[in-house]
């Protein structure tokens, strides 16, 4: 079976600070500004569509949607029958919100988590030239946006959800090695409907808290965009959450920063295309190859600053408070880990 479930078509978050968003989606990340953007929304372009993200301004950060997009309105039709059938409560997108998110049709409904979800056909297209500011150019042909990954706190429920209800393709596994005092390990199940790795991964987590969003994955062309990106991030003092690496399962190239809401974006490159006549799903016992430093997001940004430039010469960081990142990639490698 196949999912009707086509790629993540947009997200929508609620942002507590659009000021500081201006800033770090234009300057800092490069994307191009939307259009049609409701009165004191702001739209984020990457192709296109007159824009993949929209940034309302509200008291909290939050998700308001991941809007998943179907091929058509037949498409949509089984989506909502087989919501329905499993008792899940669909809503029909009415012809002003439809007409706000530029697309032909519409169904809001939530997973067994709680993200509210939408699920979309027909987007109209903006056929303007995509000017983005550092002349970085965004994959997502065939593809959708990106990939998100949210927290469930049942994660056997949620993960059923998206394979059996909503058709999703399991994309393999990974346990993360917490320890139980921090409610691990934690179990993270990678999905996707089309060629990219994955479009989703559901994260389980003890308790499942605002803005109920763990990370949302862009891809960009080339590892020199993911630089020039990263030396940006760098020269505005924003704060990674992890530094460059190369992940096990889908190949890509990325690092993690701290957007202005309090999730992360992963900005990456290279990533695999699945091919399904082939594939099999398969468990991960690290996350990267090489790099990807979790530490450094416990750090503060003003300590990311302070400490650049103080590694040895294998790259692990050296000063006192920072050793965790080999350890727990040690951990990963089934050495015995102590996570601190
Ligand atoms: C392991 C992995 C493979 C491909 C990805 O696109 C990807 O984001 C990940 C990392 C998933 C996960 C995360 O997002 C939050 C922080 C986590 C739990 C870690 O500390 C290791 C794995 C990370
Ligand atoms: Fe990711």
């Amino acid at each position: 079976m196949t999912s009707d479930v086509h790629s993540l078509g947009y997200i929508r978050v609620q942002v507590s600070d659009p000021v500081a968003w201006r800033t770090f989606a234009f300057d800092v990340i490069g994307f191009a500004e939307g259009t049609g953007a409701p009165d004191g929304a702001l739209r984020l372009r990457v192709d296109e569509r007159p824009y993949r993200i929209e940034l309302v301004p509200g008291g909290t950060d939050r998700v308001l949607a991941a809007g998943w997009e179907v091929r058509d309105h037949l498409a949509l039709r089984r989506v909502a029958e087989a919501l329905e059938a499993h008792g899940t409560p669909v809503k029909e997108l009415d012809e002003a919100a439809c007409a706000a998110r530029g697309v032909q049709a519409g169904l809001a409904a939530e997973d067994p988590g709680g993200t509210p979800l939408e699920f979309f056909c027909g987007p109209a297209l903006d056929h303007s030239p995509v000017v983005t500011p550092f002349a970085a150019r965004f994959v997502t042909e065939g593809l959708g946006l990106g990939h998100v990954v949210v927290p469930v706190r049942e994660a056997d429920a949620a993960y059923a959800f998206y394979t059996d209800v909503l058709g999703f393709l399991p994309r393999g596994r990974m346990a993360v090695p917490l320890p139980p005092e921090a409610g691990g390990p934690l179990m993270v199940r990678f999905l996707s409907t089309s060629r990219r790795h994955h479009t989703l991964a559901v994260m389980g987590v003890p308790e499942a808290e605002p803005p109920g969003l763990v990370h949302l994955m862009v891809e960009l062309e080339t590892l020199d965009d993911v630089g020039r990106a990263l030396d940006r991030v760098t020269a505005h003092g924003v704060p990674l959450s992890s530094t460059l690496g190369r992940h096990t399962n889908d190949k890509m190239v990325s690092f993690y920063v701290r957007t202005p809401g309090g999730w992360d974006l992963e900005v990456g490159c290279e990533g695999m295309l699945v091919d399904e006549s082939d594939y099999v799903a398969e468990e991960i016992t690290a996350d990267s190859y090489w790099g990807h430093d979790w530490s450094v997001g416990r750090r503060g940004a003003a300590d990311q600053q302070d400490s650049a430039g103080q590694q040895d010469a294998a790259g692990q960081q050296v000063s006192a408070g920072q050793q965790d990142a080999a350890g727990q990639r040690a951990g990963q490698q089934g050495q015995g880990l102590t996570w601190t």
